[in-house]
């Protein structure tokens, strides 16, 4: 058989960044908002600094469950191309992505997109960062002006319902128990099994309004838009800044739920046996798979206690310095799956999931977040999050995990779960914002 010639383009990509002085973080959220029925399909927020953007000026093209070396690739040929017009304030063209948790059992497509724009606030200022596969003609300002007009949908949130796709919350629990025996049996440490429900609204879900919600309600979590996929994930799969590495590991959760206070929340977590053994396999995952591209690793000897609205979670930064040449996208490779999402160990844990969860989690518990230019970015772990249905912009597919060692207790990952799904029933909330 002949090998399939693969042409790369080699025409350039014109760049052009332009510092904007008037546009406040407010003016993001504006757009934000406005979400993909005006155009703005890509985001990334956390606190004060993030990035909307929108339109393609190149993407790569994906399969179902394309692996993220070949994205890793094309960003590389792209970064060749790119060609920063003389005005440019020198900030770095950026690409946003998301891609499949397991490429073997899955419909989805895996996305890397550099947009046509991208409105970038980072450090108190904002920063237009256009891309084009033709010399620009307009002025700068012609954008901004455009992307001014855009408003906020002018319709309440629908109503929606829920129901549970696949098994339902009891069938779920009695794979929870078949987990537990396998790990028992001595086949594996920990498995991490998902459950999925559907959200169907009376109209379209307005995906920017959702992640306004969420960026509003979580804003210690990192909030993504990247084509028809909103979240908000507490989880830092890897972040790259000018050489300098920093992962979120979490795994160990406790429901926030009536009187409790987060300080006896907070003291149960960190004396549960069972938390602790599921988050040391996390953290000992993301530590040995950074360690063959970073040197100076640091990681914590103890977990903190990470407090979210919903929940509480074991947490551990853990930062490393990147070896030269080593881009963002190659770390997500190497990272994922990390044993928060997916198990220990990771080629056992995968296959059981595949059996024992009937179902196809798509891009949900794959990394999620931004590349630019020099390599650098952030890419969490898309939880929290709800995928679109392509054929139908009325649903929505919710997902949640939870971490399964020997001493798990189904029910109580089923609570575990609801616990879970609290971020985005929250922003689905029908009404005005
Ligand atoms: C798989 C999920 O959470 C992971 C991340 C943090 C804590 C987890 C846990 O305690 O089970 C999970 O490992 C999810 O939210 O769907």
């Amino acid at each position: 058989m002949i090998a399939p010639l693969l042409v790369h383009s080699t025409t350039p990509l014109f760049v052009r960044s332009t510092l904007l002085d008037d546009l406040g973080l407010d003016d993001l959220l504006d757009l934000l908002e406005a979400g993909p029925a005006a155009g703005v399909e890509y985001a990334w927020v956390r606190g004060d600094a993030g990035a909307v953007a929108g339109g393609v000026a190149a993407r790569w093209t994906a399969g179902p469950g394309d692996p993220i070396s070949g994205a890793s690739a094309w960003w590389a040929g792209v970064r060749e191309r790119l060609e920063h017009t003389e005005d440019s304030t020198g900030a770095a063209a950026l690409a946003f992505g998301s891609f499949c948790f397991d490429p073997d059992h899955t419909s989805a497509v895996p996305v890397l997109v550099l947009p046509e724009w991208v409105l970038l606030r980072r450090h108190g200022r904002t920063v237009l960062v256009e891309a084009s596969t033709t010399p620009f003609t307009a002025p700068a300002a012609t954008r901004v002006r455009r992307l001014r007009t855009l408003r906020p949908p002018a319709t309440p949130s629908p109503a929606w319902q829920e129901r549970a796709e696949g098994l339902d919350a009891d069938a779920w629990a009695d794979r929870v128990a078949q987990g537990v025996k396998r790990i028992l049996d001595g086949d594996l440490e920990k498995v991490v099994l998902a459950r999925q429900v559907t959200a169907t609204a009376e109209a379209p879900v307005q995906l920017g309004r959702l992640a306004r919600r969420l960026h509003r309600d979580y804003p210690r979590c990192w909030t993504f838009l990247v084509d028809g996929l909103v979240g908000a994930s507490p989880e830092m799969l890897v972040r790259r800044e000018e050489g300098l590495v920093t992962s979120r590991v979490l795994a160990g959760t406790i429901g926030v739920h009536g009187a409790t206070t987060p300080e006896t929340l907070a003291a149960a977590l960190t004396s549960s046996s069972k938390d602790l053994q599921e988050h040391e396999y996390a953290v000992a995952s993301v530590a040995s798979a950074l360690s063959e591209y970073c040197t100076g690793m640091n990681v914590p000897d103890a977990p903190y206690v990470l407090e979210l609205p919903n929940v509480l979670h074991l947490a551990t930064d853990v930062t490393a310095v990147s070896r030269t040449g080593t881009t963002v996208l190659e770390l997500v490779e190497a990272l994922h799956p990390s044993a928060a999402v997916c198990g220990t160990p990771t080629e056992v844990a995968r296959r059981l999931i595949a059996e024992l969860e009937e179902l196809d989690r798509g891009r949900y518990s794959g990394p999620v977040g931004w590349v630019d230019s020099e390599g650098d970015g952030a890419w969490a772990i898309a939880l929290r999050c709800g995928e679109l249905d392509r054929d139908d912009p009325r649903s929505l597919r919710l997902y949640a995990g939870c971490g399964i060692v020997a001493d798990s207790d189904p029910d109580a990952e089923v609570a575990e779960s609801e616990a879970k799904l609290v971020p985005m029933r929250g922003a689905l909330a029908p009404g005005q914002p």
